[in-house]
Parts: C-alpha cells; sequence; structure tokens
C-alpha cells in the first residue's frame, strides 16, 4: 500500500515524540511491504516564527491533499507566559481541527499490567480498565462567539455553543463503538447547570432510540471526574463536549502510568488526525526525556482508522507491551535505569522489524 502522511511536529517535545513514531510507521513499512511518504508541515510557535500564522496555508493544503496526518504537540512558555500575545500557538491547533472538521476525538484509556505499580491508584482499581473517551471538538467554548474583554478591560467572556447537529454527529460514532465493544454510553455533561449540557442529554436521548442494544446512562461532569479515580471499570464509551473531555482524559492518563502514554485520533468527514493527548512539554523539550509512546500508539491509531491496516496496527501495540514489559522505558514511567525518547523509540521499532525475522524462520 502507498499512502501519504502529512508530519505537523510542531513545537517542544513534538518532533522529539512525532520522531520516535515515524521510525516505527518506517518499521511497519517494511515488515509490511508498505510505503508511506512523509510531507512536513509547520503548525503552533515554529509556524508562528517563520510565516506569522499558527496554522499556515501551505501546512493546510498538506494537510488537506495527504491521507492521514500525524500531529506532535504546540505551545511555548514566551505564550504561556504573555496573556497579551494576539497571536498564539493555540489558535493553530483550533484553527486546524475546524477547517479540517475533525469533530471527533477518540482518547482510548487503559492500564497495563506491568504499570499497575506505578499508578498512585489501587492496583484492583485500574487492573484491566478499558474505556473510551468520544470527545466533541470544533465546538464549544473553545471555539463560541462572542469571546473576549470588555472594553475597561475589567470582565471578561467565552461563550459555550453547541447544535443539535454537532452533537448528533459525534453521538453517532459514540454509539457506533459501543455497539462494537461493552454497549454502554455515558454522556458526561453538567446538565444541572449548562444549557448546552441540557441539549445534548435531549438530543442523545433521542438518538438512542436508534440504537436499542446499547445501554445510555448520564453522569454530571464533576461525579465524572470522581468516579474516573474511584471506579473507572464503570466506563465502557465515554461521549462528552470538548472542555470537558479534553479534562478527563488527562485525568484518566493517571490509569495508564502517564500523560505519555495516551494516544488520540481526530476523525472527521474528509481528513483524520492522529496525535498523543499530551502538550508540549516545554520543561524537557531537546533533552530527550519526553515518553514517545503516544505518539507511537497514535500511529497505531492511524493506521487503523486511515488505513484499515489491522494487522500492522496491532502489531504497533504489541511492540510497546513488549518494551513496557522488559522495563524499558522513559522517566515518568520508571525512574531507575530510564531511557531516552530515542532508545524507547529504537527498541519499540526494533521489535516490530523483528517479527520480519519470525516470518523468516
Ligand atoms: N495538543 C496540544 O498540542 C496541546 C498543547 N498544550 C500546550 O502545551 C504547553 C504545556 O502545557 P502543559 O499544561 O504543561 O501540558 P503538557 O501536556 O505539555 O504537560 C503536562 C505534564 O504532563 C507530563 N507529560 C506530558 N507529556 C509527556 C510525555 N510525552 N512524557 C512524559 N510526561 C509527559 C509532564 O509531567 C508535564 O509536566 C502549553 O503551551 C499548552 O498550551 C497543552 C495540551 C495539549
Ligand atoms: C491546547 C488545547 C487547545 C487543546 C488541548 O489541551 C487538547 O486538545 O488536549
Ligand atoms: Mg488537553
Amino acid at each position: 500500500m502507498k499512502k501519504s502522511i502529512a508530519i505537523l511536529a510542531g513545537d517542544g517535545i513534538g518532533p522529539e515524540v512525532t520522531k520516535q513514531a515515524i521510525k516505527c510507521l518506517d518499521a511497519v513499512a517494511e515488515v509490511f511491504n508498505h510505503q508511506f511518504i512523509y510531507h512536513e508541515a509547520l503548525i503552533g510557535a515554529v509556524a508562528i516564527d517563520a510565516t506569522g500564522n499558527p496554522f499556515p496555508e501551505a501546512t493546510e493544503k498538506v494537510c488537506k491533499t495527504t491521507d492521514a496526518i500525524l500531529f506532535g504537540a504546540i505551545g511555548h512558555p514566551k505564550y504561556d507566559n504573555d496573556p497579551s500575545a494576539k497571536v498564539r500557538p493555540e489558535q493553530g491547533l483550533l484553527s486546524m481541527r475546524k477547517k479540517l472538521g475533525l469533530f471527533a476525538n477518540v482518547r482510548p484509556v487503559n492500564s497495563y499490567e506491568v504499570l499497575l505499580s506505578i499508578s498512585p491508584l489501587k492496583e484492583e482499581i485500574i487492573r484491566g480498565v478499558d474505556f473510551v473517551v468520544f470527545r466533541e471538538l470544533t465546538g464549544g467554548i473553545y471555539f463560541g462567539e462572542p469571546r473576549g474583554r470588555s472594553e475597561d478591560g475589567d470582565k471578561a467572556f467565552d461563550t459555550c455553543v453547541y447544535s443539535k447537529h454537532e452533537i448528533e454527529r459525534i453521538a453517532h460514532y459514540a454509539f457506533q463503538a459501543a455497539a462494537k465493544r461493552r454497549k454502554k454510553v455515558t454522556l458526561v455533561d453538567k446538565a444541572n447547570v449548562l444549557a448546552t449540557s441540557r441539549l445534548w442529554r435531549e438530543t442523545v436521548t433521542k438518538l438512542a432510540r436508534q440504537y436499542p442494544e446499547i445501554e445510555l446512562d448520564f453522569m454530571f461532569v464533576d461525579n465524572a471526574a470522581m468516579k474516573i479515580i474511584q471506579n473507572p471499570k464503570h466506563f465502557d464509551v465515554v461521549l462528552t463536549e470538548n472542555m470537558f473531555g479534553d479534562i478527563i482524559t488527562d485525568e484518566a492518563s493517571v490509569i495508564s502510568g502517564s500523560l505519555g502514554m495516551l494516544p488520540s485520533a481526530s476523525l472527521g468527514t474528509r481528513q483524520s488526525l492522529f496525535e498523543p493527548i499530551h502538550g508540549s512539554y516545554p520543561e524537557v523539550a531537546g533533552k530527550n526525556k519526553a515518553n514517545p509512546i503516544g505518539s507511537i500508539l497514535s500511529a497505531a491509531m492511524l493506521l487503523e482508522y486511515a488505513f484499515q491496516l489491522h494487522e500492522e496496527s496491532n502489531l504497533i501495540q504489541e511492540a510497546v507491551e513488549k518494551s513496557l514489559d522488559k522495563g524499558f522505558t522513559t522517566e515518568d514511567i520508571f525512574k531507575e535505569n530510564a531511557k531516552t525518547t530515542e532508545e524507547v523509540g529504537d527498541r519499540i521499532a526494533s521489535f516490530i522489524y523483528s517479527k520480519n525475522k519470525a516470518l523468516a524462520n
């Protein structure tokens, strides 16, 4: 199979972790005789430096003319520490999601037997956790208008807006995913306070009639934030709006062992993009210390969702597990004898290549 992949490495640790994901894609290409052609493009702070625009037109074009997009991370302290900055790296990410119509962000959460002991949560609580969050990605308070400051600067405002259409299209994805899993959807909202959440409940309740085999339950987001820690096995498919999904998935990464572990797929009607859920983690940028597994597993999701290459995707996941089993991890997982970002990427890629040897024998 010959496919083109846009590489938007971005800022901070983005380039380091993305490089490891590409190593794994190259290994898959060799083992299965595929051809992946990479097209690099700028986004975030590096794009502002080069062009003044965090999501330049040239990058948009690359995204629209390739078969899938692999994204690293954006964000830089010089913007985080300057609230007055008018152009910000995060605008590049939001603008890309909106312009490419990437409305469904799929974030799987699971625990790894070998990592149970490093979680601050009790082993019996997290053993066997396996749920997936469907986070709406192009609506809600990150996009609503009006937003800004009053003229005297004393007030600031953001607006949360959702339409039935925006809710329905991601809800269908969530119910379809549940049908292939344990057949349960939990809608996480704040319907006791927010009008948008009440629209979510009403719309999802109606839509659920099309999926009679799926159990639907509702949970307020504050309760959900607690239950994810207290009883994560309650969840199968979580359906939620943009900001709630952003927050509860960073929280849920504690179940897997590190924020550096979680991948995601952002799906739309035409393009699809794959990215670790973490940010640019500037504290370790360029230090070869970041965990590349979230990015590597995002490459696995790319193969699965964008190219329907199931065996190839499974091989990456198996290679990640082998590496974890051997204790071959960055410092966020096992501090003692920690490996570098490059070493972990190399080891996972070598497990993928070893499939070739197994086939030859
Ligand atoms: N999708 C994106 O590109 C995102 C970008 N950001 C941006 O990233 C910058 C930093 O934001 P933070 O809130 O510090 O979030 P962050 O996700 O970059 O880091 C938060 C913490 O998570 C851990 N962590 C994250 N990635 C890791 C990795 N690969 N390996 C090991 N540990 C990891 C570290 O303990 C780190 O201090 C900001 O400019 C923010 O706007 C934040 C979230 C998402
Ligand atoms: C940086 C934000 C715009 C997004 C974010 O935190 C995320 O998508 O996980
Ligand atoms: Mg986030």
